[in-house]
């Protein structure tokens, strides 16, 4: 387009919707930092899978019915939050935002729901549940791991995380090696300067030397197993056990026969294995094989309204959880 007057600009953005969330976060961020959040692995199939088997859910709707006293309220990690979504773990929130997950748990506070810590978090895991403050609206927080293969170091994290406040591990189950992601290759991402990784005990000058590929690799046991690790995690912590990740029955059968308290039905928002299907496509199985026993099916992967979370609700979740989103109410680095 040439010629003509410039378009008028806003002078103060109206966010709306998550898809104006996301746009805001775009024009903010560095490339390599954006792409980093936004993109999935591979062809992102399943990244772009996850939204679009959302939209075909159709709600079957009903009219007159008393509205007037609605509670959307729910439990999850041993508390009633004020509604059934809450913050999945997002790895490197500092590059969001300076204040990282600190600022995620004070926004969860604020909001009466709950948080999941990445191992990759920007800040140790005591200062993140310290700024949910204390009393009865405190957050709960769970501590987002994988098996890995330096168990000294998985001691200390599970110890640190149990002394800090944390109610429930999530055992991320569905990355034995790192996803491929062509952004990061592309961009030869590396975490920013000034941002560690303190519940992985590595700085910025470690991380920064490796690709995370490398990185990844140094850190991931890829000979996990449910009737290995479990146990193993069972025998060092009182928390509760969520294996996240999960994507079929069989695998709910699993965590059932295993004993474990909940699974998160995920694909890792698109950036593990390409070419799963959506989560809400497999969520009703897994409810299903989930039925009868102890084990909660919580769910997440491109949840971007409240009438999503419904449909997952309908279809049987106890609770929803967001990534990106977080990270798009962002205020990008410097
Ligand atoms: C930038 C980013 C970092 C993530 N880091 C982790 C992580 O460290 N551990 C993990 O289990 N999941 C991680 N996830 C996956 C989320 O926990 C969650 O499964 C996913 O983001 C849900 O999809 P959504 O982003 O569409 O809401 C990450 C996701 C993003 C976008
Ligand atoms: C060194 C690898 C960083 C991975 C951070 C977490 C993440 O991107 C994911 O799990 O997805």
């Amino acid at each position: 387009m040439s010629g003509g007057a410039p378009l008028p600009q806003p002078t103060t953005e109206k966010i709306l919707s998550i898809a104006d969330l996301k746009e805001a976060a775009d024009r903010k961020l560095p490339a390599s930092a954006r792409e980093f959040f936004n993109s999935g692995s591979t062809d992102q199939r399943t990244l772009h899978a996850n939204e679009t088997a959302l939209a075909r859910y159709h709600l079957r709707s009903r009219v007159l019915v008393n509205v007037k006293h609605l509670d959307p309220s729910t439990t999850c990690l041993g508390r009633r939050i004020k509604f059934p979504l809450c913050c999945a773990p997002a790895g490197i929130q500092g590059m969001a935002h300076p204040d990282g997950e600190v600022a995620t748990s004070k926004a969860v506070r604020s909001m009466g729901v709950n948080q999941a810590i990445s191992s990759f978090a920007s800040y140790p895991v005591d200062e993140i549940v310290s700024a949910g403050g204390n009393g009865d609206d405190a957050p709960s927080y769970a501590i987002q791991m994988y098996p890995m293969s330096n168990r000294g170091l998985q001691e200390r994290i599970i110890q640190r995380a149990e002394a800090a406040g944390c109610k429930a591990i999530f055992l991320t189950g569905d990355s034995p090696v790192l996803g491929v992601r062509y952004n990061e290759w592309k961009n030869d991402f590396r975490t920013p300067e000034g941002i560690g990784f303190p519940i992985l005990e590595r700085d910025t000058k470690t991380i920064r030397e490796t690709t995370h590929d490398d990185g990844f690799a140094g850190l991931n046991d890829d000979g996990a197993s449910w009737e290995r690790d479990i146990k193993w995690l069972r025998d060092r912590t009182k928390m509760k056990v969520f294996v996240k990740g999960v994507m079929c029955s069989e695998d709910v059968a699993n965590a059932v026969k295993w004993g474990v308290d909940g699974v998160v039905v995920s694909n890792h928002g698109g950036r593990q294995l390409d070419g799963v299907p959506g989560t809400i496509d497999v969520l009703e199985e897994c409810v299903q094989a989930a039925k009868g026993s102890s084990v909660e099916v919580h769910v997440d992967g491109g949840f971007r309204r409240g009438s999503d979370v419904f449909v997952a609700l309908a279809l049987g979740a106890k609770c929803c959880w967001v990534g990106r989103p977080t990270l798009w109410n962002c205020d990008g680095y410097q």
